[in-house]
């Protein structure tokens, strides 16, 4: 049985952020991911997390300026005397919140450029050391152009080369199926193959990031086949429901359902 964590950055914007906490324990949720918590004291979410008996499955450190389109420091080599800082204040959150993972964004540049390529080896060396003492792995996720042009990293076979070069044990590959469509196709044979890198899955409809099922792809179908290669860690549902978040929960009773057969 595939363990599902609800993303509250997407999910249940019905509701303030830390509201959402309660309305996903409500609606049958055990874990939970967000992306960025550092707009809240982190002693609020500590409590909405006990409170409610959830999991806290992933949140992602600092991304630098969203509101000004940055989307990660990572592999930006103007930004690597502020990136410690950042992966500070990931660890002040984490230390506290206790998450299974945490997600190291690359932010803009190219792969063909040795300096972001540096940068991002040695950024990534430093937040898995930082890491490392508390237990918690580094994951690192393509993402497709479409949502994010120019990210830096948009290639799994080059994240997953990487992750194999730097042999540092607390980095993984998060692996979101949304992602992989839009760049690679090739699902179910790449689960498999990068099984053993995978750190932590999300998951959302193909071509409009809505409830599971609800585009091109058998997500259901893709669900069970994770299940039965042996993947325990958790799904994270990074999709933005097409109306309210409990009433599209419909899907998930339909992959409980085949999951007891
Ligand atoms: O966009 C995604 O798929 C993510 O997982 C990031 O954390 C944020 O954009
Ligand atoms: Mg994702």
């Amino acid at each position: 049985m595939v363990k599902l964590a609800a993303n509250l950055t997407m999910m249940f914007n019905e509701h303030g952020f830390l509201d959402r906490f309660a309305a996903a324990a409500d609606a049958g949720f055990t874990a939970v991911e967000f992306l960025f918590p550092y707009d809240h004291p982190v002693d609020q979410i500590a409590e909405r997390l006990d409170r409610n008996n959830l999991q806290l499955a992933l949140f992602n450190l600092p991304p630098g300026d969203w509101s000004a389109g940055e989307r990660g420091m990572a592999a930006v080599p103007a930004q690597r005397s502020a990136f410690p800082g950042s992966v500070a204040l990931a660890i002040e959150y984490a230390s506290i919140l206790k998450p299974a993972r945490l997600h190291l964004m690359s932010g803009h540049g190219r792969r063909d450029d040795p300096e972001a390529v540096a940068a991002y080896r040695d950024n990534i060396a430093l937040a898995c050391a930082a890491s490392a003492p508390l237990g918690i792995d580094i994951v690192i996720e393509p993402i497709n152009n479409r949502d994010m042009p120019g990210y830096f990293l948009n290639n799994f076979d080059w994240a997953a080369a990487l992750i194999e070069q730097l042999g540092h044990p607390n980095l993984k590959l998060q692996y979101d199926i949304y992602h992989r469509q839009i760049l690679h196709g090739d699902v179910l044979t790449s689960l498999a193959a990068l099984l053993p890198i995978i750190g932590h899955v999300q998951i959302a409809a193909v071509p409009h990031r809505h409830e599971p099922g609800s585009g091109e792809l058998d997500d259901i179908g893709i669900l069970q086949n994770l299940d039965a290669l042996g993947y325990t860690g958790f799904v994270g549902l990074e999709y933005r429901p097409m109306g309210d978040t409990v009433a599209g929960l419909v899907w998930r009773d339909r992959l409980t359902s085949m999951e007891n057969q």
